[in-house]
């Protein structure tokens, strides 16, 4: 794919990037390795002053960025300058956090017959961030700003479709004072991913996009015997039980549903609801979705902008017309709009079975499966019934069945009684086919550190295999 911004709302191509040549992909891995190791030797309070002069820039250009974001991409403006507002706020957060969460960890000294015994958390070096376009400036800032952090430094791979963001937060790296290289876009097709992640001086891969993506940077990463963090599709679940509010699951619904133009990850996908409460439900969130408004993104008004590209309107529609043909029931939407821009109505679809594509596969434009379900075990086994375990949201009121749902929900986030999202406070990832490792949070941070166990003794030989057979 070539390497350009164009219009969702307009197709128009408004400029277009020469991918990098070889020499100037090593010139660039050069460089951040060299910023490495200066990097590590830098204090934690230099760099957090560096990390919250970034803050400071993304809130000054807020409105410049944002807007951007949606000329290359096609969300709101309003989510966009709300986009840039949440990394701001990560990395002030991690500015702020990371002296505590780098702090050595003192150990029980006596049980492992030591005088002091500690863990330590030190940066490995250069970390390859292959990036989607949906949140371009989120899915970098919580990578970058927790990684900066510990002393590791940065390669940006974007996705081909979001180049101007990609440079600019270079640029915002450089300008908060970061050493040249801490922070770096490569401007590259998927195909150079390969020849970086196996240069020697890259050590670690972090993914944020597709399950074939993810498995291609695993592959490589296997063979190099390098560590990689995965966050890739969803299909999540939003159950709705008898005891819920309804009203209030249904407006979160078209929410969670639409948010950023349907193109989450943890957007809810599938929405489970007892059949108590199946059709007052349906009826409230099908008039949701329908009354939003389609439209310019850069329009305050707009609820819901163009999808990304005119291949991932296609896609969603095929999967609403193959439902279609084997029998499903539309209650909203599901009609291909005429003229400029790549937008898709908000679509209810229900009455959906297993062999639909809908069922299984990940659905990335504003359209809601709808299934009923007549008992708990049913919902969970729904809920349950797919690839994917990233997010997930269960709406009821009853205590002893929101610790069911907590427990025999498979995925790596749920949300009870509300709307999956991240949070620079909670861990953040998936189980099953959605990936592995954790984002945000101090374990976000940790994930590319050395967490190295220190072990001071007086000499004695005590540390050996055989020591815990004495
Ligand atoms: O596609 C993944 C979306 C993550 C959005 C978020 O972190 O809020």
């Amino acid at each position: 794919m070539s390497i350009a911004t164009t219009n969702p709302a307009t197709e128009q191509v408004l400029k277009t990037f020469e991918a990098m040549s070889t020499e100037q992909i090593d010139a660039a891995i050069e460089r951040a390795d060299l910023a490495y190791h200066q990097l590590r030797e830098t204090t934690v309070d230099q760099r957090a002053q560096w990390m919250n002069t970034v803050a400071d820039l993304l809130e000054e250009d807020r409105d410049e960025i944002a807007r951007i974001m949606t000329q290359e991409m096609g969300k709101t403006y309003v989510a966009a300058q709300a986009e840039v507002t949440k990394c701001a706020s990560a990395c002030r957060f991690y500015a702020d956090r990371a002296p505590s969460f780098l702090a050595d960890q003192p150990a029980d000294a006596s049980a492992v017959k030591a005088t002091r015994a500690f863990i330590r958390y030190q940066p490995i070096g250069v970390v390859l961030a292959v990036m989607p376009w949906n949140f371009p400036l989120w899915q970098v800032l919580r990578f970058a700003a927790p990684a900066l952090m510990a002393g590791n430094t940065g390669l940006l791979k974007h996705a081909s479709n979001v180049p101007q963001t990609a440079l600019l937060l270079e640029d915002v790296f450089r300008r908060a004072g970061f050493p040249e290289g801490a922070f770096t876009t490569v401007l590259v097709g998927s195909e150079a991913v390969d020849r970086i992640l196996s240069d020697p001086r890259v050590r670690a891969a972090t993914l944020t996009g597709s399950e074939p993506a993810g498995r291609s940077i695993a592959q490589i990463a296997g063979r190099e015997l390098k560590k990689t963090v995965l966050e890739l599709g969803g299909s999540d679940p939003f159950v709705v039980m008898p005891s819920a509010d309804v009203d209030r699951a249904a407006e979160v619904a078209t929410t969670a549903r639409c948010q950023n133009n349907g193109q989450s990850c943890i957007a809810a996908k599938r929405f489970i609801v007892h059949t108590d409460v199946f059709d007052a439900f349906a009826e409230k969130f099908a008039a949701n979705m329908a009354a939003l408004r389609v439209g310019d993104p850069m329009d305050p008004g707009t609820d819901v902008g163009p999808l990304a590209s005119q291949r991932g309107r296609d896609e969603v529609h095929a999967q609403v017309r193959d439902a279609v043909d084997n029998g499903a029931t539309v209650l909203c939407g599901g009609e291909l709009p005429t003229g400029d821009g790549w937008y898709y109505p908000p679509t209810v679809v229900t009455d959906l079975t297993p062999e639909m594509r809908m069922w299984r596969e990940e659905v990335f434009g504003p359209v809601a499966g709808l299934y009923r379900v007549s008992s708990y075990e049913e919902a969970i086994e729904v809920a349950n019934g797919t690839s994917f375990g990233l997010g997930s949201n269960a709406w009821t009121r009853d205590e002893a069945e929101q610790e069911r749902f907590a427990v025999d929900l498979d995925a790596g986030n749920v949300f009870i009684n509300g709307m999956t999202t991240s949070f620079p406070e909670l861990p953040f990832g998936g189980v099953k086919n959605s990936g592995y490792g954790r984002e945000l949070s101090e374990l976000g941070m940790r994930e590319f550190c050395n967490t190295k166990t220190v072990w001071v003794g007086e000499g004695v030989a005590s540390a050996g295999a055989g020591a815990h057979a004495e």
